[in-house]
């Protein structure tokens, strides 16, 4: 089965051009002011540019209010909403319906607890996330570059794609793939530097890794 690979959080022409060339199928960009991957939507527009046609823009947000919803939709042109906060399922059924687009929630985990709420966010939404649980005194609630036990996933039966992040890397896709068999694995922390700095030697050795993985998917 093939294996959607999406890069996030890019914010230059250079690392967004070497995850394109290297067959990323999605790429994502922070809309989160306190996130050192944040895009203003000047640059958010001419990435965007760049991106178009040649895999799935993502626009990650969390929280946000309709008319920072009106700005992104205006300049990127997203191909996907990603829900990074505590949208609830009548928020994203009622964004849906504003914005025609479609919506992939992320699910924190930590504990087999925090997949409960997943038949509620499956109904509405057309893709999900499952990512690491922020610590409660985090500074925002991704792009950590944390794992989570991804034996909780083993099993799920869901009748939406999914995918999973946190902390993932070139070493480690392999078996976050074989343990959960998504359908997409999303990486941000794991092919930068330091915090918000990505390198391109890292964004291909990661798409490498998992298009290696690819026959581990089951979606
Ligand atoms: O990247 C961020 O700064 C960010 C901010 C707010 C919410 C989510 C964020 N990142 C997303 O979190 C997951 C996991 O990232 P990582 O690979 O562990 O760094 C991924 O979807 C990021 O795009």
């Amino acid at each position: 089965m093939s294996l959607l690979v999406k890069i996030c959080g890019l914010t230059t022409p250079d690392t967004l051009g070497a995850a394109l060339d290297a067959g990323a199928d999605m790429v994502g960009f922070v809309f989160f002011p306190p996130s050192p991957r944040h895009v203003s939507l000047t640059d958010a527009r001419a990435l965007g540019r760049e991106a178009k046609g040649r895999a799935l823009k993502v626009a990650l947000t969390v929280d946000a209010d309709d008319a920072t919803f009106e700005n992104i939709v205006e300049t990127l042109r997203p191909d996907l909403l990603q829900l990074h906060g505590r949208e609830s399922v009548a928020r994203i059924r009622d964004l849906k319906q504003r914005f025609g687009l479609p919506v992939m929630k992320a699910i924190p985990v930590e504990t087999a607890a925090d997949l409960a709420p997943l038949a509620g966010y499956a109904d509405v939404c057309d893709r999900i996330l499952f990512d690491a649980r922020a610590p409660k005194d985090a500074t925002r609630p991704g792009g950590l570059g944390a794992t989570f036990d991804w034996h909780l996933l083993q099993g799920l039966k869901l009748d939406r794609p999914f995918m999973v992040s946190g902390g993932l890397s070139a070493d480690n896709v392999t078996e976050a793939v074989r343990i959960t068999r998504a359908g997409g694995v999303d990486v941000s922390s794991g092919v930068e530097r330091a915090p918000g700095v990505k390198d391109g030697d890292m964004i291909r050795d990661f798409i490498r890794a998992a298009r290696a993985a690819e026959e581990l998917s089951v979606q």
